[in-house]
């Protein structure tokens, strides 16, 4: 049976600025699953990358619960909220934020000494990831300064998933690159998924959205679409692209 790895119930968020209070997300009873790979759409301003920072414990909601992992993020402080998210969190964006002045061996593995103390695994485990997403040996020790929009990207993943992550999130992974590039960052994702890692990712591009097996739509603050479309295959990439393409049009977006 598959397990629930995030639930929330009622979730709200408000911000208020002055004086006016705007409820973003709206009593979201969502249900993620243990190596979904979950796409979050919808309009821009809808809510997306609030959803995103709520349910990867970066921002607290206004009301509500979420039981992650066992535990409920609205009743950890600040500081138990980062361990939280560094033990069980990776984390990719559309900017990169690599360190300019490390190399690609030291980003990956600073991030990974944070949590694990054992520089000898982790120098090994940092590149077997680095040679599985195609950064080999010869750009260890470049700087990021030195790489193409797609390597340094496929190097942010390799340090969002060094410590393991329970869930890989990510905002528009792809929003900042070429297509071949893209092409290669989202084979990357699919293949890390594959390999059982759950995967949320916000996206307004359908072949980012192609790659996952649910969909969930986001309108105004509220869930109100959830398609299931089963795990990603190449060879039927037109027939889960009409499928995609029928419910974006449902969706109205
Ligand atoms: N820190 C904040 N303070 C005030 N308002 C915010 C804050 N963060 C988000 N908002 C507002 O919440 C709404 C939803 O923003 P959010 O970034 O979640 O939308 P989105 O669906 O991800 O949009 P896009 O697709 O354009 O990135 C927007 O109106 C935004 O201005």
């Amino acid at each position: 049976m598959t397990k629930t790895i995030i639930e929330t119930e009622k979730l709200c968020k408000s911000f208020s600025s002055g004086g006016i209070q705007q409820h973003v997300l709206k009593n979201l009873d969502i249900r993620l699953f243990e190596g979904d790979f979950t796409i979050i759409m919808g309009s821009s301003g809808s809510g997306k990358s609030t959803l995103l920072y709520a349910l990867s414990g970066m921002d607290q909601p206004t009301l509500g619960r979420i039981d992650f992992a066992g535990k409920n993020l609205v009743k950890l402080n600040n500081d138990q909220l980062a361990v939280f998210r560094r033990k069980h969190c990776g984390f990719v964006f559309q900017q990169i934020y690599l360190l300019d002045n490390m190399s690609v061996l030291d980003n990956v593995l600073a991030s990974g000494l944070l949590v694990n103390k054992n520089k000898r695994e982790l120098v090994k485990e940092s590149k077997e990831l680095l040679l599985q997403v195609g950064i080999h040996e010869n750009s260890w020790s470049k700087f990021p300064t030195q790489l193409s929009g797609g390597e340094a990207q496929r190097v942010g993943i390799v340090r969002a998933l060094i410590n393991r992550p329970k869930v890989l999130f990510a905002d528009e992974p792809t929003g900042a690159l070429n297509s071949a590039a893209s092409k290669r960052v989202l084979d990357v994702i699919t293949n890390v998924h594959d390999n059982g890692q759950s995967i949320v990712v916000v996206t307004h591009d359908i072949q980012t959205a192609l790659r996952g097996n649910r969909i969930l739509y986001l309108r105004d603050g509220v869930i109100c679409g959830d398609l299931q479309l089963g795990a990603y295959c190449e060879s039927e990439n037109d027939e889960r692209h009409e499928k995609l393409k029928h419910f974006l049009a449902e969706m109205g977006w």
